[in-house]
């Protein structure tokens, strides 16, 4: 037997050994995908870093979907980002100082996180030279290796102690554009023999602006791209405890391992499609919806691309409609009406507003093509995601593809950091270990002369 043929009869095993009936969930009464009947999550913890509301249970047990609402320490982010933009200024600095600390900062300390964490984005000559020599097209694996290899660069790794786990928190909001960056040169110059441009971060500048002038280089970039980018940052800041990523990064630390492993698992959650790598998938959907639908009007068109995409026979064949649909939300992703509001200003400016309608329409078709498709196996309400515009955002402001789901993670650092700073802290911690029931009979072991 050669390699090809050991592989072909591990493979083949696949389809026998990993099968588990999905009405074996239900008479066991196991939650699949840790989900209730009625698509609610579970309760697998509690928390006070941030909330996630889809729906209200009603007296008769059963959800009345609500427009979706997201809170950061209690705060309404619609309220957050509203009030910030009122004074005219960018806010990331300022979410991730109320995500960490659960209070708003005051001016003083806000003057002092935001001075810190620009003193703290430059990486150091090793770390440099490690990025210089990571092979690999994909920036979220390049990021995963990166942060496993700061646990090399710091005294005590391992400490758990709240003053270092908020030191190393920093570090790593600090360090992720710079690491992404730079990752993104290396890539341009390998892949495309562009020329390399290492560019050092500015103290004075806001996390939002050192990474487009880390990309793009000085004058490359607007006001407004700045604005934009510093928006997407605060919305994809954090979202509660239960998002995949989060809970990764929680399970994990919940064994009391290091930051840098514990961050390393919550980045390769989010580089699935199914979680933060869907921004990519979206817009290699639209992409491809732009190249085969004539008429960008007719509802009649994209309705049929749709639905060809659910029966697995375009895009990815997957049969997922990117960018659609929430393990909570129902009416509305409350990030996402407020990222279109953004991109609505951006696409005028930019000169393509064909675009953006033709994405308005997409999604108010994908919304009802999907629940027809469903019907009782999707929740009553569905809705965009996050995921929906921000492609379409990054890409305006000439972002590459290969930092979407990495500014997403630049982002959700704050929240995985500020969990995993929870999840060591609260008096009643317990290791997480749910169960899993055994659906494989018994089968006794055969003698190696015995065997078929
Ligand atoms: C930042 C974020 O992570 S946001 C999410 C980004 N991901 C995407 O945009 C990918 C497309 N969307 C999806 O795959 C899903 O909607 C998810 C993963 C986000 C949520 O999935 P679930 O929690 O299972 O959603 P829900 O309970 O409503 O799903 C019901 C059924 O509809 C299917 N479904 C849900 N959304 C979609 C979709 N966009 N396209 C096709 N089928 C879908 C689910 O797979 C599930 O099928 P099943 O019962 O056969 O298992
Ligand atoms: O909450 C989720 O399941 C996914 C999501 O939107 C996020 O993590 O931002």
């Amino acid at each position: 037997m050669d390699n090809k043929q050991v592989i072909k009869v591990l493979s083949d095993s696949i389809a026998v050994t990993s099968n588990i009936d999905k009405d074996l969930f239900t008479k066991m009464g196991v939650k699949r995908g840790l989900r209730n009947e009625d698509h609610s999550g579970v309760l697998a913890g509690l928390t006070r870093v941030g909330d996630v509301v889809g729906y209200e249970r009603q007296e008769d047990g059963t959800l009345k979907p609500i427009p979706g609402k997201l809170y950061y320490r209690g705060i309404d982010v619609e309220e957050l980002v509203h009030g910030i933009q009122a004074d005219n200024r960018l806010g990331f600095e300022e979410t991730a100082f109320l995500l960490l600390s659960g209070k708003l900062p005051t001016k003083e300390n806000l003057q002092a996180f935001s001075s810190l964490l620009a003193q703290t984005m430059p990486l150091n000559h090793t770390a440099t030279m490690n990025i210089l020599s990571l092979k690999g097209k994909n920036i979220m694996n390049i990021l995963a290796r990166s942060v496993l290899e700061l646990y090399t660069y710091d005294q005590d790794p391992d400490d758990i102690t709240p003053d270092n786990l908020i030191h190393q928190s920093i570090n790593l909001i600090a360090k992720f554009p710079s690491i992404i960056a730079l990752a993104y040169q290396v890539l341009r110059h390998d892949q495309q023999g562009r020329s390399l441009h290492i560019r050092h971060p500015h103290e004075d500048f806001s996390v939002a602006e050192n990474f487009l002038y880390m990309m793009k280089g000085p004058g490359k970039y607007t006001e407004l791209d700045v604005r934009i980018l510093d928006l997407a940052l605060i919305l994809h800041a954090d979202h509660g405890g239960g998002n995949n990523s989060t809970f990764s990064v929680r399970v994990t630390s919940s064994t009391e391992t290091d930051t840098y492993s514990a961050i390393a698992a919550g980045i390769g959650s989010l580089k699935g499609p199914l979680h933060g790598g869907a921004n990519v998938k979206v817009n290699g959907m639209l992409a491809d919806m732009k190249k085969n639908i004539k008429d960008w009007n007719d509802v009649e068109e994209i309705d049929a691309y749709l639905t060809k995409v659910l029966n697995k026979e375009a895009y990815d064949r997957t049969g997922l409609i990117y960018g659609i649909g929430h393990a909570v939300y129902t009416i509305s992703d409350p990030r996402a009406g407020l990222l279109k509001e953004m991109a609505r200003e951006l696409a005028k400016e930019k000169g393509r507003e064909d675009e953006f309608r033709f994405m308005e329409l997409i999604e108010e078709r994908g919304v009802e093509v999907f629940l027809n498709y469903k019907k009782a196996g999707a929740k009553q309400r569905t809705c965009i995601n996050v995921d929906y515009y921000s492609g379409f955002v990054y890409d305006a402001i000439g972002l590459p593809e290969e930092v979407f789901t990495p500014i997403f993670a630049m982002a959700r650092i704050v929240g995985w950091t500020a969990h995993r700073i929870e999840e060591l802290n609260f008096s009643s911690k317990r290791i997480i270990r749910p169960a899993y029931k055994n659906v494989r009979p018994l089968q006794e072991f055969v003698p190696m002369k015995d065997r078929k």
